[in-house]
């Protein structure tokens, strides 16, 4: 049973590093979902790539609430994922992976909970407030950064990553208005990915990786091309920084996220 999964985002689509990978087909309350279970370093590993394998699935159509539900399943605890995104901070250039710590929600469209009272196609029929103070896991969070730190690539600790519902790219001005907000980074993905899984009491946490600098920031057009090309350069260094993060892991989760539908419900 795989207690450690791997989301990949754009241009991460396939589990290169794990072995005898097989194939699981997980139905869940809100549709199957195929997920990739191999092996690395004695450990088993369930995959999944978010878009799908040939990017077929766009951000905003995501269905996050069948995967998150797919992986608990399965038996997992701790989510890494990959995220793609645009860079609001000079300091934050294209190539540099980022440590998210802090998320702002722009999403419009999306399905933000599995808690829907009586309408909630499972037996979880209650209504559930979760703390999302710190949307990332403390544990997994210290793990990646060890990794990063060893492995000697160009990291940063922590990141404020706005996620907007897409699929297209961001205006001068929604650039500059995130900015005064705090963000350093854009995505599409992060929301409602990450408290889905905290909802589920799953510890998880995501590796961004730089692959331009946003709009009004960069001075060129910006292109879905330019992300899937930068990523694919970085795809060997995506891949080690994953694996080598796991190894710091600890067995035994002693964050808060195993226990955050405690009190959540007004019980
Ligand atoms: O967040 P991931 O899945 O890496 O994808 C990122 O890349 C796409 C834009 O090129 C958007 O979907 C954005 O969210
Ligand atoms: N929203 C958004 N997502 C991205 N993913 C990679 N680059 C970007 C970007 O500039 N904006």
């Amino acid at each position: 049973m795989p207690r450690i999964a791997i989301i990949g985002g754009s241009g991460v689509y396939d589990p290169k590093l794990l072995q005898n990978v097989r194939e699981e087909f997980v139905s869940t309350p809100y549709g199957k979902v195929r997920v990739k279970v191999g092996e690395y370093d004695g450990e088993e590993i369930a995959f999944l790539a978010r878009h799908g394998e040939g990017h077929s699935v766009p951000p905003h159509k995501i269905n996050y609430r069948a995967n998150i539900w797919a992986l608990y399943e399965l038996g997992v605890e701790r989510i890494l994922s990959t995220s793609a995104v645009g860079s609001l901070n000079e300091a934050m250039k294209p190539g540099d992976f980022v440590v998210l710590d802090q998320l702002l929600d722009f999403t419009k469209t999306r399905h933000y909970t599995f808690y829907d009272g009586d309408e909630s196609p499972h037996d979880r029929k209650f209504v559930a407030h979760v703390d999302f103070t710190d949307p990332y896991c403390p544990e997994l969070r210290k793990a990646l950064i060890t990794a990063a730190k060893e492995l000697g690539f160009d990291y940063h600790p922590t990141g404020t990553y706005a996620c907007m519902e897409g699929p297209r790219f961001e205006t001068r001005a929604e650039i500059r208005a995130l900015k005064i907000l705090g963000a350093d980074l854009v995505g599409m993905t992060q929301c409602p990915e990450a408290a889905l899984a905290r909802e589920l009491e799953m510890c998880y946490a995501s590796v961004a990786i730089v692959t331009n600098f946003a709009a009004g920031i960069s001075t060129q057009k910006l292109t879905h091309t330019e992300v899937v090309e930068l990523m694919a350069k970085k795809s060997e260094e995506i891949k080690y920084l994953l694996m080598k993060s796991i190894k710091y892991i600890p067995k035994e989760r002693h964050c808060g996220c195993k226990d955050a539908l405690k009190g959540a419900t007004g019980e």
